[in-house]
Parts: structure tokens; sequence; C-alpha cells
């Protein structure tokens, strides 16, 4: 019997060569999700640099023209690599959200009158560029 903690429900349930072969195909995503993990780690390390470089200079936390071309280009990539265009927009679109907030976290804290918290700063910066509501920001400052 199997101990593999990737087997999940599929070790009572089938043959151990399909288990087998089931396991192998899960090792494989294991490594995937791992350098996903890692790829992400390094995208916001850098994105964290630009947005310390945009508040010390004061400009916008987001830049819609460099978003657009951006995403054009990896939609095109997608299309090469028989990815769904559509989910890689939304998925770079998630992205550039979080990495837009935490530019917005940085330039408050950078800007902010002393005694003002992050979240507000953050928050009253997601409101005047959404026109919503002010919303507490989750995004650690230290984060880009
Ligand atoms: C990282 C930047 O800031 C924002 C985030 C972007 C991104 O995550 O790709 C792109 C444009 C900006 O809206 C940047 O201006 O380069």
């Amino acid at each position: 019997m199997s101990t593999d903690p990737r087997a999940g429900e599929a070790a009572a349930q089938v043959e151990p060569e399909i288990l087998d072969e089931l396991l192998s195909m899960r090792a494989s995503i294991d490594n995937i999700d791992a350098t996903l993990v890692y790829l992400l780690a390094e995208r916001f390390k850098a994105t964290q640099r630009v947005g310390v470089l945009k508040a010390k200079h004061r400009l916008p936390a987001a830049d819609p023209a460099r978003e657009k071309n951006q995403i054009s280009r990896l939609k095109r990539l997608a299309d090469e690599a028989q990815l769904d265009p559509e989910f890689a927009e939304k998925f770079l679109n998630f992205i550039i959200e979080e990495v837009i907030r935490h530019h917005e976290a940085i330039s408050g804290a950078t800007t902010a009158a002393p005694g003002t918290s992050a979240a507000e700063t953050s928050a009253a910066a997601q409101s005047s560029r959404t026109g919503a509501g002010a919303q507490a920001s989750e995004a650690p400052v230290e984060r880009g």
C-alpha cells in the first residue's frame, strides 16, 4: 500500500499502475508549483524596487500603457504556447492589481503625515483610484 501523500483519495480507488502514473504526474505538478512560487517571489521583489523608485520620484502607482503592452505581449506568447490567452490576461491582471495596491501602500507610507497608518493611506489611495469606498489594504508595506 502506498504511503505517498500525493496519492490522496485515488490511493484506495485505482489499480497500482494507474496510481503510479498519477503519482508521477503529481510529482511534476509539485515541481511546477514550487517554480511558480519562486518566480512570483522574484517578480514581486522586482516590482517592490519599482514601487520604491516610483514613490521616491512621485510617479503614479499604475502605468496603464505599460500594462497594455505587457498584456498583449503575454497573450501572444500564451497563444503560441497553447495556453488560453484570456486566462493569461486574467492571471496577469490579478497580479498587476496586487502590485499596484503594494505601490500605493509604499507611496502612502512614504508621503503620509506623521501618525497616519499605511493601511489608512493605502485605503485612501485605493478609493481615489477606483472611486470605491475605502477598504483596508491587506498588503504588507514591505512587499512590491
Ligand atoms: C511594476 C510596475 O507597476 C505597475 C505594475 C505592473 C506589472 O506588475 O507588470 C505594470 C505596470 C504598472 O501598472 C511598472 O510600472 O513597471
